[in-house]
């Protein structure tokens, strides 16, 4: 039988997965934080995570959706705002898109998904229908990547700003916002699963939870890497930057 953990307890398990598992520890990053790829593969990272950030706001509605309190669903319709905005050109998405068209890609091309990778595809909408078919509680618990997300955006944004001369801190502006919504997101989600997590099996399928959203944010990676930089196999329909190589920049 599993035992069942005190909430600190907890805790601790969720920080070891993320020590272990997060994506910060994903080759594709370390490229792109320390200015390897070219111009293209960062073009191809920024193109497929925005299937991610548009996803983002569509997943919290789920998760709103299923939250029977007032306080808990006042507390997350936040990260809608945060995503969509108030009006037209506000908000994380809006955002997104100023880096892919400081990166020259076409705004319409880039809403339009159509060069995505299939894997990216997969992996997102894997996670909006995690949220919907799973207990409300591993959906919460699904979002606790973002406990460890500040580290790895202080070091993509100092590391991508020096080592990029296409990049600049107006391009990148979408990750300051990050900074502060990501632990202010993490400390009610975490709050909420040592709370709401009481028996061993509900501990088990937090930490599980915690597990798939690592497995999500993983894959789309191993994806990148796959086509853009190592074999270079780019899956059929996706986007091919001009001139595309697989070369890294020295
Ligand atoms: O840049 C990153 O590495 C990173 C990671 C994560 C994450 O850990 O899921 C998120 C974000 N960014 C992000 O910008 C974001 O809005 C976000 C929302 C969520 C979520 O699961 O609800 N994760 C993340």
């Amino acid at each position: 039988m599993t035992e069942l953990l005190s909430p600190d307890q907890l805790e601790e398990r969720l920080r070891a997965i993320g020590a272990a598992r997060y994506h910060s520890l994903h080759p594709f990053h370390e490229l792109l934080h320390t200015g390897k790829l070219n111009f293209g593969q960062v073009q191809a990272w920024a193109l497929n995570r925005y299937y991610y950030q548009c996803n983002i706001p569509i997943k919290d509605s789920v998760v709103l959706s299923r939250l029977t309190s007032v306080e808990d669903r006042r507390a997350w319709r936040q990260r809608i705002i945060d995503h969509d905005g108030s009006q037209p050109g506000e908000g994380g998405i809006a955002r997104w898109l100023k880096l892919t068209e400081g990166l020259h890609l076409d705004t319409a091309y880039v809403e339009s998904c159509a060069g995505l990778l299939p894997t990216t595809r997969f992996a997102v909408e894997a996670y909006v229908h995690f949220v919907r078919d799973r207990t409300v509680l591993e959906a919460v618990a699904s979002s606790l990547t973002e406990l460890f997300s500040p580290g790895i955006i202080q070091n993509r944004v100092s590391g991508m700003l020096a080592n990029y001369d296409f990049i600049s801190k107006e391009t990148l502006a979408y990750f300051n916002n990050r900074l502060t919504e990501a632990p202010r997101d993490a400390d009610f989600a975490l709050a909420y699963v040592k709370r709401e997590a009481r028996r061993p099996d509900q501990q088990q399928a937090v930490l599980a939870a915690l597990e798939f959203k690592c497995d999500v944010l993983w894959a789309q990676l191993d994806a990148l890497y796959y086509a853009y930089v190592a074999p270079g196999h780019i899956s059929p329909g996706a986007f091919v930057p001009e001139g595309f190589t697989t070369e890294l920049r020295r």
